[in-house]
Order: C-alpha cells, then structure tokens, then sequence
C-alpha cells in the first residue's frame, strides 16, 4: 500500500490547467522521467489557498459565532484547492482513530484519521489558510489562538462519532473548531450530518457536503450521525496552547 505520497520530500504536486473532477490534480515522484512536460500545467501553491476571511466572516458572521458559538462558511477555496485537498483525501493512507492511547472505542468514534503535517502538500496550504483564519478570530474577539491543528477523517459506512465536546473533562486547549468537508453530492439520506446544540440549546445538522466549513466554539456538544456513505472531511481545532512539534509514528 502506498505509504506518504504526498510527502513534498518525493513528490510534486501537479495541477492540470483547467482541472475539474475528471482531470484531478496529478502527483508525481521527484525526478520521474515519465512525467509529461505539459507547458498549462501548475504547480499547487499556498497562494491557491488563499482565502478572504475577512469578506467571510462579517459582522452578522461574528455576532453569531459569539451568540449562538457557530457558523458555516460555504463556498470556500477555489477550484483547485478543494481538488487538492480531494485527491489527497482520496490518496493518503488513514489509521484508526484512538481515543485515548492505544485504546480504539468503534462503537464511540469510527472514523480513520491522518493528521496533517508539514510532509502533506494541499493539507499543509489548507493548516496555513486556517492559521489566517485564526489571526482574524485573534484580532477581533481576543480568541488567543496560538496554533491550529487538523486531520484528514474517513469515516466507513455504518459509522459515526457519538456525543461529544472536543475537550476532554478538564482541558480547555481547543477554543474553536472547524470541519471542512470534501464530499461531492451529498444527499440527506446518505446521513452523516454533524449535529451540534449551540449556545441556546438547538440543535442544528450540518450536511458533510464540498467546500464547506463549519466553525463551532470547541465545548459545544456535536456528533455525527451514522455515514451511509464514505465521508470525508479535515478535522481542525484552533488551540490555546504553543505548538508543540508533531510527530507521527511511523507504522
Ligand atoms: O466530521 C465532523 O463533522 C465532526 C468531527 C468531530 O466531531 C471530531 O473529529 O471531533
Ligand atoms: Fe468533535
């Protein structure tokens, strides 16, 4: 199976000009003679992730956030990002999500997960667009976030994860969430809403549908229903604490 092949060390990362869902961005290995030398071709880059938070995140956008703890964001990246971030999505190899070390609970959390490290290319660019996001919480409600965080989430039909806050009894690290999400045509009945009970106590079920981000304040209670389909999404917290540098296991 493949291991990393995103890993920027061996590979390239390379768009096709115009790129849609049947012509994905195209990874080949450093130094490959058989990669054609198309001229229209374009080599991904954290400008394609650029995004304007600010015309995103208006006032009625942060009244919101600080009232009800949630908003959505559609329509987030271009094109060629969210390809990016699919193909990876479609490429990497996932491990089981632990709960607490070393212990899997499916019946709490079935989801497969790889968090993203500076050897991810498009997830790298997408950690780097969040951090814009999070200098932008900083700047206009104090949010004091100190680093963001974020893994790629397959969750297997028949899956979901049960009720939870995305900090544990008596840690307050995370201060806000968000879950992008990568799938194409996502219909009601393929379930896999996330449901979240905002800060008045509704409840509310967000479709896993492209492109869309949803921010939640991080001690919101949330789960996701049951996937009658695979879902794929990026998992990403926005966190008070200094990075601490990541390293993953290689197994
Ligand atoms: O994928 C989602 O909609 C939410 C995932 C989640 O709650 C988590 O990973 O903590
Ligand atoms: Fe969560």
């Amino acid at each position: 199976m493949t291991q990393i092949i995103s890993n920027l060390n061996v590979t390239e990362l390379i768009a096709d000009q115009p790129i849609g869902p049947d012509n994905p961005p195209l990874l080949f290995p450093e130094g490959h003679s058989d990669v054609p030398e198309i001229p229209t071709q374009h080599v991904l880059q954290a400008s394609d992730f650029a995004v304007s938070w600010e015309d995103n995140l208006t006032e009625v956008q942060l009244d919101k956030f600080v009232n009800d703890g949630w908003i959505i964001i559609d329509d987030v990246f271009n094109s060629t990002a969210l390809l990016a971030l699919q193909a990876e999505s479609g490429f990497i190899e996932y491990r089981d999500a632990q709960l607490t070390a070393g212990i899997r609970v499916s019946d709490i959390r079935g989801d497969k997960i790889r968090w993203i490290t500076e050897n991810f290319f498009a997830g790298f660019f997408y950690l780097e667009s969040i951090n814009t996001l999070a200098a932008l919480f900083n700047r206009s409600l104090f949010a004091g976030i100190r680093h963001s965080e974020a893994h790629y989430a397959c969750y297997p039909v028949g899956f979901g994860y049960q009720w939870h806050s995305d900090n544990p009894a008596g840690r307050d690290e995370r201060v806000i969430s968000a879950v992008f999400y990568l799938n194409d045509e996502w219909a009601a009945n393929d379930g896999g809403a996330l449901e979240v009970v905002d800060k008045q106590g509704v409840h509310h079920n967000v479709m896993p549908v492209a492109n869309r981000l949803v921010i939640f304040d991080s001690d919101l209670r949330h789960q996701v229903q049951i996937a009658h389909r695979q879902r794929y999404s990026i998992a990403t917290w926005m966190r008070r604490d200094g990075l601490v540098p990541f390293v993953e296991e290689n197994n």
